[in-house]
């Protein structure tokens, strides 16, 4: 039996970043500031206080300014919408990322309707939603914007594939489908009431899982040749059980290799191009609030 491919996701994002790096001196030099990216992190959880140091380092290796709001998880809900709006009318501030979860208490919609579409760099606002649905410019969520990157890396035209999307978030799996729709592709949205996963999947020339459950695809569900995308960042306990974790995917890697055409690791795959497309997003809508055309080849 043959192996597929490992696609280098980490490899990509860094050439990615590499590409942003060369534009922001561009647009220093016609708009006469740097681009500016804030992130808000509400609590303590120690991943995502982890992924934000790595956000903020990473925009400032592009050449751009990082501006970090930490918040305690007690903080009210107008206490954070007035943070919002402080940074909807900072001029310096081209890009405003509110690191999701939030605590119970606070209402995530009301939190996201609050950012300025033209700053909404997640693209998780209605209105970028509404605007990728009706295929209008918008601002595109970050991780499945870096698994279109991929797919069209890898396969070229996505024109007429059969592409299933596991998983119906907001925030990966609807954004998903809308894109491969755009390109073209006969998409299927799969999720926890699909009857026969089994077998939805298999017909899939491109499989996008982002499910949340560790390894729950498995290798024989792939049509043998598929290009797989797995979105799913799980945190299980280590085979050996020394107390430790490690971080599985959404598929089956291992078993899955035998069957795919080309698969993403994780990690090493999506996760690293959601980082280096939120510094895309970033540098896009600064072109857009300084009247700026849009920088090709991003
Ligand atoms: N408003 C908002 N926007 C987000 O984009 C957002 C968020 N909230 N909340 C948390 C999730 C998670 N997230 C990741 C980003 C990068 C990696 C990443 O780079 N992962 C590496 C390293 C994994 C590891 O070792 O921890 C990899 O997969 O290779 C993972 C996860 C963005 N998120």
């Amino acid at each position: 039996m043959s192996i597929g491919k490992i696609i280098d996701g980490k490899a990509f994002a860094a050439s990615l970043r590499e590409r942003i790096a060369q534009a922001v001196p561009v647009f220093v030099e016609q708009a006469g500031r740097k681009p500016g990216l804030a992130v808000v992190l509400v609590g303590e959880d120690p991943a995502s206080s982890v992924y934000v140091r790595s956000k903020g380092k990473m925009t400032v290796a592009v050449g751009m300014d990082s501006f970090e709001f930490k918040r305690p998880a007690t903080i009210g809900q107008d206490d954070l919408l007035d943070l919002i709006e402080e940074l909807n009318q900072d001029e310096r501030v081209d890009g405003i990322l509110v690191q999701l979860p939030l605590p119970n208490h606070i209402d995530e919609a009301a939190v996201i309707a609050a950012i300025d579409p033209a700053k909404d760099v997640d693209g998780f606002h209605v209105v970028n939603a509404g605007r990728l649905a009706t295929g209008q410019e918008a601002l595109v969520p970050c991780t499945p914007m870096g698994c279109i990157m991929l797919l069209k890396d890898e396969l070229g035209d996505l024109s007429g594939k059969e592409a299933v999307v596991i998983g119906r978030s907001n925030i990966v799996g609807k954004p998903m489908a809308q894109l491969l729709l755009a390109e073209n592709a006969t998409v299927t949205i799969a999720h926890s009431r699909t009857h026969d996963l089994a077998s939805v999947v298999h017909r899939a020339d491109i499989v996008v899982a982002a499910v949340g459950r560790p390894e729950m695809i498995k290798g024989e569900w792939i049509k043998p040749g598929a290009t797989v995308i797995d979105v799913g960042i799980n945190r299980v306990p280590d085979d050996e059980d020394t107390g430790k974790s490690r971080i599985v995917g959404d598929v089956a890697t291992a078993e899955a290799l035998a069957h795919v055409g080309a698969i993403t690791p994780v990690p090493g795959g999506v996760g690293p191009m959601t980082i280096a497309v939120l510094l895309r997003n970033t540098l896009v809508a600064a072109h857009a609030r300084a009247g700026l055309a849009k920088p090709d080849g991003l």
